[in-house]
């Protein structure tokens, strides 16, 4: 456990305590560049070559030695050939990404040179001279073999997979990702329908299993749980996830057992509310280590919808992130278009939309609301009493996906 618990900790705290309360991140494990995707590299990036590997042709053309006029050999080089070496005077044909022929001092694009055709004589067709190593890449140009190109830490993005394999990677080794079960609490709810006699439909069932991929995290079961003291209980203590995320039942109703559960499973509060709206019954404990040593989190999400989304940007995703072995991003700021409304004393995340060069709130906000967060770019930041029309806010991104 980190430090002591900590009883309705400011917003920033509760995001420090949740980081924080990861310890070091998961092991590193072997991974295909394929299933690498949304993991964090668990060692640095390295160059396993040069880039280019080789001096290349940056242009469809002629590659030529020497000033010109040129003679023009036949036989061109296309890209994935060994070229022969090129005479001073003389020129081939060249294609985008082909390899420089040795004796090769730059290459003339297509649309800069004429071919005198009785002659076979290549001339300059564009104001000269051409200076040596025109639209050549020359070998390293992006990186030398052994330079170092990401931190470990970094997020495997497609891009960073195309990096790796251009740079001479079949396999990176990753952070093993945070494993998640899900726990829907509320006998009110219903997975198929319409809303009828008294009950709603389960918004967050629908809502969290992707976001929480998106976070780095293996979700490995999502299931619903009845409003009763010993189920809940059954659940959490066999549960085999690094973090157990459930919703409902924070608060002081008849049936929010999970205070009660925490206490027979002995597991201590980290965060025991938050001062934050919507959300604030949101709460984060340790839970008893599993049999091989693995230490186990609890995060309690607030049933109300959007206090729910609250939870997660607020506590699941700083765990999360840095169980996965994901480096802190940099926070993203925005200008406020309009005043954002806070709350007296506690942080309030807002779904915000970008309108011209700042972010305006949006209507149906309300803690039980989703429709203001289905139009939102992003959850802002608004400190205690609220932003005024210009004030930078710090943004908190959505999933789009
Ligand atoms: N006496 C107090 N009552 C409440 C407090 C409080 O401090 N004192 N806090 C309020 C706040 S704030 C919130 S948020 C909620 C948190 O409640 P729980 O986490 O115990 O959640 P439930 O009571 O189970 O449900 C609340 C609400 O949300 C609906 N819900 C629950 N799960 C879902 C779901 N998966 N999809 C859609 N809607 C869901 C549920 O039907 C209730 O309407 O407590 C306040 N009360
Ligand atoms: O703060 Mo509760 O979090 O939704 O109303």
């Amino acid at each position: 456990m980190t430090g002591l618990p900590a009883h309705h900790p400011s917003w920033q705290r509760a995001r420090s305590l949740a980081r924080a309360a990861a310890g070091p991140a998961l092991p590193g494990v072997p991974r295909t560049l394929e299933d690498a995707l949304g993991h964090a590299l668990a060692e640095p990036l390295t160059a396993l070559t040069d880039l280019p590997p080789f001096a290349t042709s940056a242009m469809d053309g002629w590659a030529v030695s020497g000033p010109g006029p040129w003679q023009l050999g036949e036989r061109g080089v296309l890209a994935g050939e060994q070229p022969e070496p090129l005479a001073a005077g003389t020129a081939v044909p060249i294609a985008t990404g082909a390899p420089l022929p040795p004796g090769a001092s730059a290459v003339l694009r297509r649309e800069h040179g004429e071919v005198e055709r009785s002659t076979s004589l290549l001339h300059l067709a564009a104001p000269g001279p051409l200076p040596e190593g025109h639209d050549v890449r020359p070998r390293g140009q992006e990186c030398a073999s052994g330079e170092p190109l990401l931190p470990a830490g970094t997020s495997v993005t497609p891009s960073v997979l195309g990096l790796a394999a251009a740079s001479g990677y079949d396999r990176l080794v990753v952070h093993r990702r945070p494993s998640v079960e899900l726990f829907v609490l509320g006998d009110e709810l219903l997975d198929a329908g319409v809303p009828r006699g008294g009950r709603v439909r389960d918004a967050l069932g629908p809502l969290l299993p992707s976001w929480l991929r998106g976070l780095g995290a293996e979700v490995i079961g999502r299931h619903r749980v009845a409003d009763r003291l010993a189920e809940l209980r059954e659940a959490v203590a066999h549960s085999p996830a690094d973090v157990v995320i459930t919703t409902g039942s924070t608060a002081a109703g008849p049936v929010d057992f999970l205070h009660e559960t925490l206490r027979l499973l002995d597991a201590p509060l980290i965060v025991d509310s938050v001062s934050v709206r919507p959300g604030h019954p949101m709460l984060l404990a340790e839970l008893p280590a599993t049999a091989d040593g693995r230490t186990r989190h609890l995060v309690g999400l607030p049933g109300n919808p959007l206090a729910a989304v609250a939870g997660t940007a607020t506590l699941a995703a700083p765990l999360l992130r840095a169980l996965g072995g994901h480096a802190d991003p940099e926070p993203r700021g925005a200008v406020t278009a309009e005043a954002l409304p806070g709350h007296p004393g506690d942080t309030r995340l807002l779904p915000v939309r970008t309108a011209g060069t700042g972010v305006a709130p949006l209507p149906y906000d309300g803690p039980a609301m989703l429709r203001g967060l289905a139009l939102a770019d992003a959850l802002a930041v608004v400190p205690p009493g609220g932003a005024a029309a210009g004030d930078a806010v710090e943004l908190l991104p959505l999933p789009t996906a």
